[in-house]
């Protein structure tokens, strides 16, 4: 992984815009496109899903002044009184990661992040204290008239955006079966995040914003607040560039399980935040994911020459591995192993 104080900030803002490609998905979703205009999308996606990994998505017909009101719903919620956010702590949720977390009880690769957040999965029919099958801690009504039913409805409406990504992808890849079925029942999480800004001089070897980490389902698409350099993304030669928000677009990118798919045809991309400055930043990353027991096995024809493709795995197993070893208590000890992802951990 590359050195992780390494960014040039003197270059922020305008590297993302020369760097990561924007692609536009409205002919996936409209019923008057034609098929040229499906596979100039589809193009697009593909060279930038093998280029980058990550990339701006237009066209994907939600109301920029909705996406605003969730940023605002986000903050309100970091607003809220340290007991409020308390009393829905992940920690009292009956499988033990649904609800909040404060800052640093997140963990990437051993280093504890400077954000609080809130998780979202989807409620199982029959909550149990299994792994992943709790059911979802919200702020009361009476705290936050609203928020339960505007964060469902935002799930609906991106899974149907990641639903018509699988559709531009079965158009460039082929395999029109796997990708039918990765639009059947998605599981998907949804976090909200808050990064108070980091301090002047900050010790990086302590934690960042965000670790740098790649993301474990299929695609993630995030709205986060307007501040350049916060979000970077590694390129190819090892270096960072910024990942800032355009206006109107989701900053997309390809997580594990397409990566595992496409034997790494498809990227995914090493990310991190260092948020810097003096203003309260919000994200909301919405992660697509495949159905809750799908077998992960390397698309036949796309594992190149030579190599063997990562043997299947399901996804569930993946999340669950990944997610509960990523949560460790303010007053406890981290644990002596960084809670590396086996399937693109580097260096
Ligand atoms: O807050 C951001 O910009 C990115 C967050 C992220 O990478 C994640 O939650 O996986
Ligand atoms: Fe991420």
């Amino acid at each position: 992984m590359p050195d992780i104080t390494a960014f040039d900030r003197s270059a922020v803002g305008t590297m993302s815009a020369d760097k990561l490609p924007i692609v536009d998905i409205g002919a996936y979703l409209s019923g008057t496109a034609t098929a040229k205009d499906r596979k100039a999308s589809s193009d697009a996606i593909d060279k930038a899903c093998r280029e980058y990994g990550f990339f701006y998505v237009t066209g994907h017909g939600i109301d920029p002044e909705y996406l605003e009101s969730l940023l605002k719903l986000g903050h309100e919620f970091f607003e809220q009184p340290e007991e409020v956010k308390d009393s829905i702590h992940i920690f009292k949720s009956m499988d033990g990661v649904r609800g909040y977390q404060k800052i640093g009880e997140n963990v990437t690769y051993g280093k504890r992040d400077q954000q609080e957040a809130l998780d979202i999965y989807p409620e199982p029919e029959h909550p149990t204290k299994d792994q992943l099958n709790g059911s979802q801690l919200w702020p009361s009504e009476a705290d936050m008239p609203g928020f339960k039913a505007t964060m469902l409805e935002y799930t609906e409406k991106m899974t149907k955006v990641g639903q018509a990504f699988m559709r531009a992808m079965a158009d460039a890849l082929g395999h029109e079966d796997t990708f039918a079925e990765l639009q059947k029942d998605n599981y998907w999480v949804l976090r909200v995040i808050g990064y108070p800004p980091l301090p002047e001089s900050f010790d990086a070897e302590q934690g960042v914003s965000c670790g740098a980490h790649t993301d474990y389902g299929c695609l993630t698409f995030l709205l986060a607040d307007d501040f350049p350099g916060s979000l970077q993304v590694e390129s190819k030669d090892g270096s960072w560039i910024a990942a800032d928000p355009i206006p109107g677009a989701f900053v997309v990118n390809i997580g594990d399980i397409v990566d595992a798919l496409t034997s790494h045809g498809y990227k995914s991309t090493y990310h991190r935040v260092i948020h810097r400055g003096t203003r309260y930043r919000v994200s909301i990353p919405f992660f697509f994911e495949p159905p809750r027991d799908w077998l992960v096995e390397p698309l036949r024809g796309l594992v190149p020459e030579g190599h063997t493709g990562v043997p299947p795995f399901k996804y569930f197993d993946h999340l669950k591995s990944m997610i509960y070893r990523h949560f460790v208590g303010a007053d406890q000890q981290l644990p002596d192993k960084p809670n590396a992802n086996e399937l693109t951990q580097r260096g």
